[in-house]
């Protein structure tokens, strides 16, 4: 199966790297061209993911072009840029394995909606999982979620992916694998924001888990499985991400914990913190299925510029209930 990867980030650049073979190399589209000039002349990615060598078999192309050879597209644009960067590539019938963790601002849809809406034809895929990276592209072992409901596809695709050191798990549930990728970026500032203000580790353990329930309660409502919620690409990646300051979405709330404000934070930076644009559509979308996410709000309000004194308060001030979800 011959893999083209869109978007040549750290995530694509990472993936990229995993599905490198001597004998079936990988075509890495990057939007830069100094990024796809980079790869091809250094074998590295010194933007978006330095320091790290990658394969020979993965080549660079700034040409959209070229991918229609491909049997199959890992798709890594961030969440905000999936519909545009699709409308440009000229392959809407090649299997598309989506890779962003974030819901499309101005409506709500989950990626595999941008995608089903953009390439009607082309069947769906969800990679998804706790993945940093730069553990990633130097061969550290890592577990993920590969959610296909094409069970041929998703053998297919697994066995293409799988290495010793990367061991996608396959499941059926696509809108479960990409509810939980989404949502525990939000969480993941929340617990940057313990971690910046200084509350502490039970604080922390405490969003985490009441991060999961608000997730599951979402989740649930959008039709994802709980066991899906419960594994890699939920769980598993909402306890990554929570405690790290490699996550760019904890560092984020870290900064916001510390008093800074969210524009000083994300201006002029090259790097995505998914959350802070997936905060907003993800409480609208909390409110449209009636399901209460409170943590999700006061992520929104600190991002709008509320001071962390308030939000913590009204937070911590809710009337006591039974824990349940
Ligand atoms: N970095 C990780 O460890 C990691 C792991 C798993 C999933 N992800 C997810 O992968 C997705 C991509 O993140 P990343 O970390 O590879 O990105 P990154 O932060 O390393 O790089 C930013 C990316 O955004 C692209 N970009 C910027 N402006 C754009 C535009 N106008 N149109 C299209 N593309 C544009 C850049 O070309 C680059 O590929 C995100 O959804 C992220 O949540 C990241
Ligand atoms: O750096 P973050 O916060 O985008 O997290 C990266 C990956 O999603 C971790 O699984």
């Amino acid at each position: 199966m011959k893999l083209g990867v869109i978007g040549a980030g750290a995530w694509g650049t990472a993936l990229a790297q995993v599905a490198a073979r001597d004998d079936d190399p990988v075509l890495l589209w990057a939007r830069e061209q100094e990024v796809a000039d980079a790869i091809n002349r250094q074998h590295q990615n010194p933007i978006f993911l330095p320091g790290i060598p990658l394969s020979n078999a993965v080549s660079a192309t700034s040409s959209m072009e070229v991918l229609g050879s491909c049997d199959a597209l890992l798709v890594v644009a961030p969440a905000q840029h999936l519909r545009h960067v699709l409308s440009n590539a000229p392959v809407c019938e090649i299997p598309l394995v989506l890779c962003a963790k974030g819901i499309e601002a101005g409506g709500g849809r989950l990626m595999s909606e941008v995608a089903r809406e953009v390439c009607p034809d082309a069947p769906i895929a969800v990679l998804s999982g706790p993945t940093f990276a730069h553990e990633v592209a130097k061969g550290l072992p890592t577990a993920v979620t590969l959610a296909c409901e094409d069970q041929g596809l998703r053998d297919r695709l697994v066995m293409r992916l799988a290495s010793p050191a990367f061991r996608p798990y396959g499941s059926a549930d696509v809108i479960g694998a990409e509810i939980g990728g989404a949502v525990k970026n939000v969480l993941a500032i929340a617990c940057g924001v313990v971690d910046g203000a200084g509350f502490g580790q039970n604080a922390r353990a405490a969003m985490i888990a009441r991060g999961f329930a608000e997730m599951t309660r979402f989740g649930v409502a959008r039709g994802a499985s709980p066991e899906t919620l419960a594994g890699l690409s939920g769980l598993g990646d909402l306890v990554l991400t929570c405690s790290s300051t490699s996550s760019r979405n904890f560092s984020l709330g870290v900064g916001l914990g510390q008093g800074k404000s969210a524009r000083e934070l994300l201006e002029d930076r090259r790097t995505v913190a998914e959350g802070a644009a997936t905060a907003p559509v993800l409480r609208e979308a909390a409110l449209e299925a009636g399901v209460d996410m409170p943590i999700t709000r006061a992520v929104c309000a600190l991002l709008e510029g509320a001071g962390v004194e308030p939000v913590v308060d009204a937070l911590l001030n809710r009337p006591l209930r039974d824990e349940g979800l």
